[in-house]
């Protein structure tokens, strides 16, 4: 870089994107990723016209209202290509339903999606990673047969020490020790983060959660990270060390705006589960490598013979319902007025797309009224790729700076992105907005102030390295609206997969399921939303109503 190294170029980058200065120029390629992929496009809200309507009710009219019998003879419409719609779609398949997935874009995956530069290098819509605690997700991987595309890391959980530039710690997971005493060994053993006096302060108030368990925890759903720390006189320096990096790992929001129920769930999953911390990587892209397996699942490659579809680029403009009864008689997709019609729908868009596309009568029932208070929370996904090696790390790091939440080596971490000479960082920068507990609007700046921010960051953890190293290219990949916000209050909002609508079932990490907004929540919400399906189209229309919340909770425990 003519004797430019990555730090100076990260502290005058605004300068050096204008700059003429053409070496600099040759040797740093920016990637131009935007958020583009993530918007959502403008719902039609014209009225569907009369010829439309027609032909939808004539469409709908000739499917079997017969709502028990073969399931193969039945036919389901799912709206959302990401994991939870691929999970209903394959969970439906099982149960023997003839499924069509609608994917919006041309690449599955949603929040997972990844795609290729000019290059061939893979860029992520974020740094993902797969938890011992993910036993819906670990059962898929099993029933797909792909399990061995999880590659498992050192049961360790690593954090970059905030006043040691360039020094890590680790909380170490002895093997073959059952949980809860594997989590107690690695807090007692780990002496650089907390204190004696600290870690008695901070056990004694997680007993409750023990001994409560999820009741306990859903309780605390009211309170911010902070009044529930200062409510049980925890330790503030706990938040600083400890919740502020969890929290933005979590759901990408500092500790004082985020509910404590999130830390709590994942908490309570690390200290029951012997393997519950442990994390691992996918081998590789996650539209090729997990994706991919479940759209040829669902149309084909499959046990029981079932073949559906999954359709990429399709996008739904407009649900279609019957004024009398306000059921679904129809969607339109496509760019066209291409109309699809089912015995039953799935929605398993994110709550914001979700919200675009409800029909105006539902809109006022009250449990489609309680999406109001939920929407997804911004987050970056930065990716740099150096022309030497910083420090190895084969696994995930919680970076605890204002400014990035966790990042990991891929160079080191995933087969299919390893390089032994260079390394390429995947760090998700959160928080976002001020909503989340940042100072600055990220989400709106340009993408070479966010790798110049990062690029500072960085100098605070590899600082010997940082000096000497050169960025050859980055990207940066904003998703404005990505899981839901988990401020205070929410829990209550999430709505169940069975809707009032007796044809319209819904899926999403959003939906109500204890794992939060993750890829595991995604996943069960698609396997309860397949139940949701099944049950309705096995059950006469009288019969039909919305399991009350002890039935709904019995569905959720024979799902795990
Ligand atoms: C940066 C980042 C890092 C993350 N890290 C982790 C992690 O480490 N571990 C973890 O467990 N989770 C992680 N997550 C969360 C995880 O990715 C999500 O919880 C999960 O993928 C959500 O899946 P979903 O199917 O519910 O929603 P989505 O992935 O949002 O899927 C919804 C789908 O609906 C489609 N759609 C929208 N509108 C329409 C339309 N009109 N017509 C048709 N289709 C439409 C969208 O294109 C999308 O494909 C991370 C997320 C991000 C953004």
């Amino acid at each position: 870089m003519n004797g430019r190294n990555a730090s100076s170029l990260a502290r005058t980058s605004k300068a050096s994107c204008s700059s003429s200065s053409s070496r600099r120029r040759r040797r740093t390629t920016r990637t131009n990723v935007r958020c583009k992929a993530k918007d959502y496009p403008k719902p039609n809200l014209d009225v569907t016209s009369n010829e439309n309507y027609q032909r939808a009710k004539q469409l709908s009219g000739k499917l079997s209202k017969n709502y028990s019998g073969k399931n193969k003879e039945k036919s389901v419409i799912v709206i959302g290509g990401g994991l939870a719609g691929l999970s209903t779609g394959k969970y439906l398949t099982d149960l023997g339903y003839s499924v069509k997935v609608v994917e919006r874009l041309k690449i599955l995956g949603g929040k997972v999606s990844a795609w290729q530069d000019k290059d061939g290098d893979w860029i992520e819509t974020g740094l993902h990673i797969f938890f011992g605690a993910y036993p819906n997700m670990m059962n898929l991987f099993k029933e797909l047969n792909i399990e061995d595309r999880l590659q498992w890391k050192k049961h360790t959980m690593c954090f970059a020490m905030q006043d040691y530039p360039g020094e890590f710690t680790e909380f170490w997971f002895p093997e073959n020790v059952p949980a809860p005493f594997n989590m107690a060994a690695a807090i007692l053993q780990n002496d650089k983060m907390l204190s004696w006096e600290e870690k008695i302060k901070t056990g004694v108030p997680l007993l409750p959660m023990l001994i409560g368990g999820q009741e306990y925890i859903d309780a605390q759903d009211e309170l911010s990270v902070s009044e529930w720390m200062k409510k049980n006189g925890m330790p503030e320096r706990v938040s600083e060390e400890l919740f502020i990096a969890m929290g933005k790992a979590l759901d990408f929001i500092d500790s004082d705006k985020l509910s404590m129920t999130v830390i709590l769930t994942a908490m309570n999953r690390f200290i029951n589960e012997t393997d519950g911390s442990k994390t691992a990587f996918l081998d590789g892209n996650q539209p090729d490598r997990l994706c991919k397996p479940m759209k040829e699942y669902i149309e084909g490659n499959n046990e029981n013979g079932t073949k559906g579809e999954v359709i990429v680029g399709m996008p739904l403009r407009e649900i279609m319902i019957d004024e009398a009864s306000n059921e679904v008689i129809g969607v339109r997709v496509g760019e066209g007025d291409e109309i699809m019609t089912a015995d039953m729908y799935v929605s398993a868009m994110s709550v914001d797309a979700l919200k675009l596309y409800l029909p105006t009568a539902w809109k006022t029932m009250p449990f489609f009224k309680q999406l109001d208070e939920l929407s997804g929370v911004p987050v970056i996904n930065v990716h740099l790729w150096f022309d030497r090696k910083l420090r190895p790390y084969d696994g995930l790091v919680f970076s605890r700076s204002t400014l990035l939440s966790v990042y990991a080596d891929m160079s080191e971490c995933c087969k299919e992105y390893e390089n032994k000479e260079k390394t390429m960082l995947e760090l998700v920068f959160a928080p976002c907005d001020a909503q989340s507990g940042a100072e600055v609007n990220w989400i709106k700046k340009s993408d070479e102030e966010i790798v110049a921010a990062t690029m500072l960051e960085l100098e605070r953890l590899f600082p010997d390295e940082i000096k000497n190293a050169n960025l050859l290219k980055s990207a940066v990949v904003k998703t404005p609206r990505s899981v839901y916000r988990a401020i205070p209050g929410r829990n209550k909002f999430r709505p169940s997969q069975s809707t009032p609508i007796r044809n319209f079932t819904l899926a999403g990490d959003f939906t109500s399921q204890k794992y939060l907004g993750s890829m595991e929540g995604a996943i069960l919400s698609g396997k309860l939303a397949s139940e949701v399906v099944d049950d309705r189209l096995n059950s006469s229309r009288e019969t039909f109503s919305i399991p009350p919340k002890e039935v709904h909770e019995s569905v959720l425990l024979r799902s795990t």
